[in-house]
C-alpha cells in the first residue's frame, strides 16, 4: 500500500518558450479524489498529461506508485486515462468497442451489460460511436475508462458535453470509484464535481 499515490515535486513545464507550470507540488494519498481547477489555459491538461507520462518535464520530479511515470503495460494496468477522444474502429458499434476493452483487460470493472446500463448507452448499443450525439460519445469513453480495472484514473473534463443530470451521475461513480480505494485526479470545469473533490489549482488561480 502507497502512503502516496501520486508525489510531485518542483515541476516545470515549458512548452515552446511558454512556461506552463512552475515549481508545482501535489500530493495524492489513496482514496482521494483531486480536481485540478482554474482558468483556461493555466495548464491544468499538461499537469494531466505529466502525471500520465504524456509530457515530460523541464525540471522537478513526477512519481506515480513511487516511480516515474512509464509508457508501458505496468504502469497503464493501474491506470485509466480520459483524455480526448479516441479513435474509433470503423465498422464497430458502441457495444463492440466496449466488447474489446474486456477482451483486453481480463479483469473488468463491470460487464459490458451493466456499462451500457450504467452509461445509459443501452438503446443506443448497435450505433457506431460517430453516430451518437456528443454527450452519448462521452459517455461511452467514460464507459471505457470505467470499464477497465485501475486504481487511478485521470480524467480531462470528464463533464465535456454530459447534460446536468448526468454530470450529477458521473460524481457518484466517481465517489463509488473513491469508496473502492481508487483515486481519481481530473481536471474539471464543472463546480459540481469539484464540490466532491479537494482542489488544486495549477496557478493558483481557482476562478
Ligand atoms: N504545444 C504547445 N506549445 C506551446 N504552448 C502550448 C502548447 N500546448 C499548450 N500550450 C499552452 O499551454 C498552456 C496550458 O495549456 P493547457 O491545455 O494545459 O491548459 P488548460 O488549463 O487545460 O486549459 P483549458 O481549461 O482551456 O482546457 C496554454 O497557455 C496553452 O496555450
Amino acid at each position: 500500500m502507497y502512503e502516496s499515490i501520486i508525489e510531485v515535486t518542483g515541476l516545470a513545464v515549458e512548452l515552446g518558450a511558454n512556461p506552463v507550470l512552475q515549481d508545482l507540488r501535489l500530493t495524492v494519498a489513496p482514496g482521494e479524489i483531486v480536481a485540478v481547477v482554474g482558468p483556461n489555459g493555466c495548464g491544468k491538461s499538461t499537469l494531466l498529461r505529466c502525471l500520465a507520462g504524456l509530457q515530460p518535464a523541464t525540471s522537478g520530479e513526477v512519481r506515480v506508485f513511487g516511480e516515474p511515470p512509464a509508457d508501458d503495460a505496468r504502469f497503464w494496468a493501474r491506470v485509466a486515462l480520459l483524455g480526448d477522444e479516441p479513435a474509433w474502429y470503423p465498422g464497430l458499434t458502441a457495444r463492440e468497442h466496449l466488447e474489446l476493452m474486456v477482451a483486453v483487460h481480463t479483469t473488468p470493472r463491470m460487464t459490458v451489460d451493466a456499462a451500457l446500463d450504467v452509461f445509459a448507452l443501452a438503446e443506443r448499443d448497435d450505433a457506431a460511436p460517430l453516430n451518437l450525439s456528443t454527450g452519448q460519445r462521452q459517455r461511452l469513453c467514460l464507459a471505457a475508462t470505467l470499464l477497465r480495472p485501475s486504481t487511478l484514473l485521470l480524467l480531462d473534463e470528464p463533464e465535456r458535453g454530459l447534460d446536468s443530470a448526468f454530470r450529477s451521475r458521473l460524481a457518484g461513480l466517481l465517489d463509488d470509484y473513491a469508496a473502492e480505494g481508487g483515486t481519481v485526479v481530473m481536471a474539471t470545469h464543472d463546480d459540481g464535481l469539484a464540490s466532491h473533490a479537494r482542489l488544486v489549482s495549477p496557478s493558483g488561480v481557482t476562478a
